[in-house]
């Protein structure tokens, strides 16, 4: 699917986000830093992508996901927990960086923090009604289907 995508920094031109394998459902985000950013244990900061996408179908969205590495050895996710990005948005994507971890974790100049992932959206018509279809789960969730 093609999508417009602006550069807004430089920067961004030498190291295009691509995706690294043929299978991969991610392009990963780059930090667009001028010097290293220390984040103390439990701080978030916002950091820029120096890229704008717009995608315009409102049959799209995209997710900003925490890369699994950062993530699980080092603490380093989204203070949003996941970025979702509207199909009408054209302002630069940020990233919204957590250490959840215990140690202080520095992110370099043009690190890759972040993946954005491109997925279909379905925007739903209200049909408002008094009563269900009744349906084999009803209102049963949250472990009421057991463990084994
Ligand atoms: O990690 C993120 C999350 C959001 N956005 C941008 C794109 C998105 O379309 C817009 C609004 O995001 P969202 O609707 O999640 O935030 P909000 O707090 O509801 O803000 P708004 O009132 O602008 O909708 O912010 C990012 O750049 N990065
Ligand atoms: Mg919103």
């Amino acid at each position: 699917m093609q999508v417009d995508v602006k550069i807004l920094d430089p920067r961004v031109k030498e190291k295009m986000p691509a995706y690294a394998t043929a299978g991969s459902a991610g392009l990963d985000l780059r930090a667009m830093l001028d010097e290293p950013l220390t984040l103390a244990p439990g701080e978030t900061k916002l950091i820029k992508t120096g890229l704008a996408i717009h995608l315009a179908d409102p049959g799209y969205a995209a997710l900003i996901l925490p890369r699994s590495g950062l993530g699980h050895k080092h603490g380093i996710v989204l203070g949003n927990l996941v970025g979702l990005i509207d199909s009408d948005y054209q302002g630069e994507l940020m990233v919204s960086t957590w250490n959840r971890g215990k140690d202080s974790f520095t992110i370099e100049p043009m690190e890759r923090i972040a993946q954005l992932v491109i997925v279909p959206v379905v925007q739903m018509q209200m049909n408002i009604v008094e009563d269900f279809q009744a349906s084999d789960r009803g209102a049963g969730g949250f472990g009421s289907t057991g463990k084994s």
